[in-house]
């Protein structure tokens, strides 16, 4: 089942009445509501699985519903008294926080201003599904602790119940004692006193056992959660990653796992042990004075569900700040990792600036959390009190009456606050739930998502009989984000084997696609690529980017650490005679060996403590080491000045000797020596041929070489 969940978006937050509709949906007669604070909600009649949603469903019945919409604003309909009077609270409240509990929520909005519903969202994009299958696989290995906590949090909390009881015990014998003076003191008391020591000491110690076994449980689930979550990120297609945020991914690495943790242990324990004394203390209250207990069963849970009430609010006024908080920080995050450009315009102004106002903000709302809090904390003491005055009022009436005694009256009043509190954090408990669930649905999403190009698996050719001929085949193409736009159409091309190749063409044409398409970071929409005749679909993927390809573009991207890890990248079995070869090879040994730390040296986050041309001689080095026989360059000297460009020419010269290489180049001078070079342009090639074939035919390379010429001399 799902719900469409209507919310408004005025800007006014006067309440205007109810309006009401009516309309009917495969024969069942629905009765909506809305108003100006915006929640109208429409729960979907169709009881399926979420997997097996009927979406076009959900689009008949929100048709439906709009038509009745239009109707009810245009006869300016208004709801009956009584459900006005619930729909402003009790209805939108319920029914958000069921709607909540299910995995498949849809969203539209009302706009009073032209009488409509907007288009729902697809259920789909708001929320993912949880899974207790996924749930149960990481829980199975914990089961033994996890069950040895059940038992030690539900022995606690039997062992609370004993607690007031015994306290009353002891209340019993002191005012015995007081009132007959008989026998000695100490010896009286010795017994009462020393069982509720034990008890205590038990208590805390089955407490200390669960929390233990917990907290062992919760971090193995969410250390076994998060190794898998990144294995299974790493292995998601490039496409993916187009598709998705980092920062949104890493956040379910981390906020998302943390929530679902705390929940997690929140839930087992506080919900065993909450459920448990409020029964418990409950039948105690009963058993001590069943006229009391009726007294407190009107006035708590009216208490409570108040107090549940506000404390949801300064929670979502909490999420509200912790999200200012989040958003200042990432201004900060933005304004740091990019100082250079930041400096370059000399905007450090601007973007303090920017992080003060945010920051501003974040401080006046948690100002006002906090006023919030304090009014909350100071009126909940003040209630509290009443209602422990009340008690002894009325207990202490009954004790005149002497169907109390004062030990029954002590046991009330700490089996009574018990309830309270058990009462107070099941309350909290249940957003818990929904937090909790939310956030795991969110993580299990990724963990159960299956690439469409797997990491490995398919045949590999022994390097010995690895030719290197590549064949594009009637290739056309469109960008998983973008199905639209077609970037190659019918594109064909072979590359044949210890041959470079170049392919040139204008920016945005398709060339680094080309590319893409020969790691298989992406498989073509129709048409084949082939490795030596064979479909590389059925190639191993990781043999095929792993030893078969090596691939330098034009902003090598070095990791944080030494040279010689990020050398080894390309080969971690590598020793540290082939590192230096490669080095030699890539024309890096040198500036490598006049560092004080030579291959030790440290290269900073994403290498930044390298030059450009440093970087690539590295990133060069780095492909060598694992001698493929193809070598993509994407305008692997595009970014350098004539300089380093010169000493990673000579590099790269070197190393494509013996390989098939597909250079793509925007640099035309760096190409003319290229055994074959094809012109991309709308997604086919245009023109193929040498350097000075194409120079004579006089089509769109002779006009690009002759443009970068007239460019030059500018
Ligand atoms: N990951 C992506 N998702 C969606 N569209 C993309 C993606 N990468 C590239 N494109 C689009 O595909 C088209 C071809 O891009 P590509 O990078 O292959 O061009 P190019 O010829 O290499 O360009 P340049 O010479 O500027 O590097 C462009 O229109 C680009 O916007």
């Amino acid at each position: 089942m799902f719900y469409l969940l209507v919310n408004n978006n005025v800007s006014s937050r006067t309440a205007v009445p109810l309006r009401t509709f009516y309309f009917r949906f495969n024969k069942t007669r629905y009765l909506r509501s809305y108003n100006s604070y915006g929640t109208v909600w429409t729960q979907h009649p169709s009881r399926s699985n979420c997997k097996l949603c009927p979406c076009n469903t959900l689009v008949r019945f929100w048709h439906q519903a709009r038509r009745a919409f239009r109707k009810a604003a245009e006869q300016k309909l208004r709801a009956p008294k009584t459900h006005q009077a619930l729909g402003f609270v009790v209805g939108p409240a319920v029914l958000t926080i069921s709607a909540r509990l299910y995995s498949c929520v849809a969203y539209c909005q009302v706009d009073l201003n032209n009488n409509e519903l907007s288009q729902p969202t697809h259920p789909h994009e708001t929320e993912p599904e949880f899974s207790w299958t996924v749930l149960w696989k990481f829980l199975r290995p914990q089961l033994l602790a996890l069950l040895g906590a059940v038992v030690l949090a539900f022995g606690a909390a039997i062992l609370n119940i004993q607690i007031p009881l015994m306290l009353g015990d002891l209340v019993n014998v002191v005012a015995r004692y007081m009132r007959d003076h008989i026998g000695n003191y100490l010896n009286e008391v010795k017994r009462p006193a020393i069982k509720l020591l034990g008890l205590y000491g038990l208590q805390g110690l089955l407490t200390c056992g669960y929390i233990v076994l917990l907290s062992r449980v919760g971090e193995h689930v969410a250390a076994d959660m998060r190794k898998t979550l990144f294995l299974s990120l790493l292995r998601q297609d490039v496409a993916f990653f187009d598709a998705n945020k980092t920062g949104q991914l890493v956040n379910r690495l981390t906020s998302d796992i943390q929530e679902f943790k705390s929940s997690f242990k929140l839930v087992i324990s506080q919900g065993l042990r909450s459920t448990t004394q409020t029964a418990g203390c409950f039948v105690s209250l009963y058993l001590i004075s069943p006229k009391l207990t009726g007294l407190t069963l009107v006035v708590m849970p009216c208490l409570v569900g108040a107090g549940a009430l506000i404390g949801s609010f300064l929670r979502r006024l909490s999420r509200k700040a912790q999200d200012q908080v989040a958003r200042a920080t990432g201004v900060a995050d933005e304004a740091l990792g990019n100082v250079r450009t930041v400096r370059a315009f000399a905007m450090e102004n601007r973007e303090a600036q920017l992080y003060s106002a945010e920051v501003d903000k974040s401080c006046d709302m948690n100002e006002a959390l906090g006023m919030g809090i304090a009014v909350f904390q100071g009126l909940s003491n003040i209630v509290l009190n009443c209602i422990v005055l009340g008690t002894i009022f009325a207990g202490g009436a009954l004790m005149a009456g002497d169907e109390m005694t004062p030990g029954d009256l002590m046991s009330f009043l700490v089996a009574s606050q018990t309830v309270q509190r058990s009462m107070a954090s099941i309350s909290v408990l249940f957003g818990q739930v929904v937090r909790g669930m939310s956030a795991g649905s969110r993580v299990f999403e990724y963990l159960t998502l299956e690439p469409t190009i797997p990491l490995n698996g398919g045949a590999r050719i022994p390097y010995h009989s690895l030719v290197g001929r590549i064949h594009f085949r009637d290739i056309s193409f469109s960008y998983p984000t973008r199905p639209g736009h077609q970037v190659l159409k019918n594109f064909s091309l072979v590359l044949p084997p210890c041959k470079t190749v170049a392919i040139v063409g204008e920016s945005g044409g398709g060339k680094s696609t080309v590319a893409a398409l020969l790691e298989r970071f992406y498989d073509p929409s129709s048409g084949v690529v082939t490795l030596d005749g064979l479909d590389i679909r059925t190639l191993d993927p990781s043999w095929l980017r792993g030893q078969a390809i090596g691939f330098i573009n034009q902003e090598p991207v070095l990791f944080g650490t030494s040279v010689m890890e990020n050398i080894r990248f390309g080969k971690p079995e590598a020793t540290d005679a082939e590192v230096i070869s490669a080095a030699k090879q890539a024309n890096a040994h040198s500036f490598i060996s006049s560092f004080p730390d030579g291959y030790d040296t440290v290269v900073g986050e994403r290498g930044v403590t390298l030059s450009g041309g440093q970087k690539q001689r590295i990133a060069i080095a780095r492909a060598l080491i694992k001698n493929p026989s193809i070598l993509i360059l994407d305008e692997a000297t595009s970014a350098l000045d004539a300089e380093s460009e010169r000493v990673v020419q000579e590099a790269l010269d070197r190393v494509t000797s013996g390989r098939t290489v597909l250079i793509i180049a925007h640099r035309l001078s760096t190409i003319q020596g290229a055994d074959l070079i094809c012109v991309l342009s709308n997604g086919s090639v245009t023109e193929a041929g040498t350097h000075s074939e194409l120079l004579k035919k006089g089509g769109l390379y002779a006009d690009l070489t002759q443009r970068q010429r007239t460019e030059g001399k500018k």
